[in-house]
């Protein structure tokens, strides 16, 4: 095992029945990384993660965990833990009792689980809350006794299936941070699923994107965000003006455009509204709709290449409905993708 295959999946592939979910998957996660599984719903990443922790019968391919082959070990077995979106607290147990209930399993008694259980309530701040129900506490404390739940176990990896869905937008901000600061202090590795790329790229160290079952893109957050390498990812992070190139031109539905400078050697290219320039350069366009953002302004023009989304400044002069507008796809700013459709 090297340093970056901690957990490793090769040639993965999981169905249901005889219906494919995930097909000859690969993917190397080194030892205290925090993972992002993303993409739309249907992808195969709680099928994915089903599977990591044993949940998930494996139609072939190979699960190895810290040097180990795990692909056929039972999941109590496996040294992985689970915190599912819905916490699944036992609703009659204390806070207490829940953060001890997997330690007790294990025959733990007397002091050395007291020990581990107050470290493991006070790690995620709830100490004072050790004696409530959990129908006492609000969704985010809650979610944080599911995670001391599974830390006290000691896992080597730790899943993490939608954690912070159950949560309001403040929470979720919170507990974004709760997550990474214990993630950083006890140093496990972790992988979440996520739909909402916000999320992920605040939160992982690498991105896994994944579409139909399959990779589609691994990249740290900047990657991720500034680099995606096809239009399917391109559009999943926010990418509104994305393009095939064909013979060194865009391609639209009205035929052929030229670039305005040398086309790159790619299979599209891609621009986020404010990577726009407006005002000046050689296409022209009509406001068809305009909002604004607080700092920003985005404008939705009618071009001879489509609809254009461009946002600007919100300190810049407005254009009213129906403007004409100068504008530019520069393509020096443009994301290279690679593979389109
Ligand atoms: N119990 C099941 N039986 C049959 N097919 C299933 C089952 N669970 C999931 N699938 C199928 O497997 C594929 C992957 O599903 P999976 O739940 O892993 O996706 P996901 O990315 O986690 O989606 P979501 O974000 O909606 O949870 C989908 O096509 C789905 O319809």
């Amino acid at each position: 095992m090297s340093d970056a295959s901690y957990l490793s999946l090769s040639k993965l592939t999981l169905a249901y029945g005889d219906t494919p979910a995930v097909p000859d998957l690969d993917l190397d996660i080194r030892k205290g990384e925090l993972i992002a599984l993303l993409g739309p719903s249907g992808c195969g990443k709680t099928t994915t993660m089903r599977a990591i922790a044993g949940l998930m019968p494996v139609k072939s391919g190979r699960v190895s965990l810290d040097g180990a082959d795990i692909t056929r070990v039972p999941a109590n077995k496996r040294a992985v833990g689970l915190v599912f979106q819905s916490y699944a607290l036992f609703p009659h147990l204390t806070v207490y009792e829940n953060v001890a209930f997997g330690l007790k399993l294990k025959g733990m008694r007397g002091n050395e689980l007291d020990a581990k259980v107050q470290s493991g309530l006070k790690s995620v701040g709830l100490s004072t809350f050790a004696n409530r129900r959990p129908a006492e506490l609000s969704g985010g404390q809650q979610q944080r006794v599911a995670l001391a739940r599974s830390m006290v176990m000691e896992p080597k990896v730790l899943l993490l299936d939608e954690p912070l869905s159950n949560l309001d937008a403040r929470l979720r901000l919170e507990m974004r941070t709760e997550l990474q600061r214990v993630q950083k202090e006890t140093g496990v590795t972790m992988i979440f699923v996520t739909h909402d790329q916000a999320e992920a790229l605040a939160l992982a160290d690498r991105i896994v994107v994944m579409k139909a079952g399959k990779i589609e893109q691994i990249g740290s957050p900047e990657d991720i965000y500034s680099r995606p390498t096809s239009s399917f990812v391109a559009d999943f992070v926010g990418f509104e003006n994305i393009f095939q190139l064909d013979q060194g031109k865009l391609k639209t539905s009205a035929g052929l455009v030229d670039l305005s400078s040398q086309a790159p050697s790619a299979a599209g290219l891609a621009w986020r509204p404010r990577m726009v320039t407006l005002g000046s350069g050689p296409y022209r366009g009509t406001v068809r709709g305009t909002s604004f953002a607080g700092d920003s302004r985005e404008y939705l023009l009618d071009t001879k290449l489509g609809p254009i989304k461009a946002e600007v400044d919100a300190s810049q002069p407005a254009h009213a409905l129906g403007a004409e507008l100068a504008f530019d796809l520069p393509v020096e700013r443009a994301a290279l993708l690679s593979r389109f459709g």
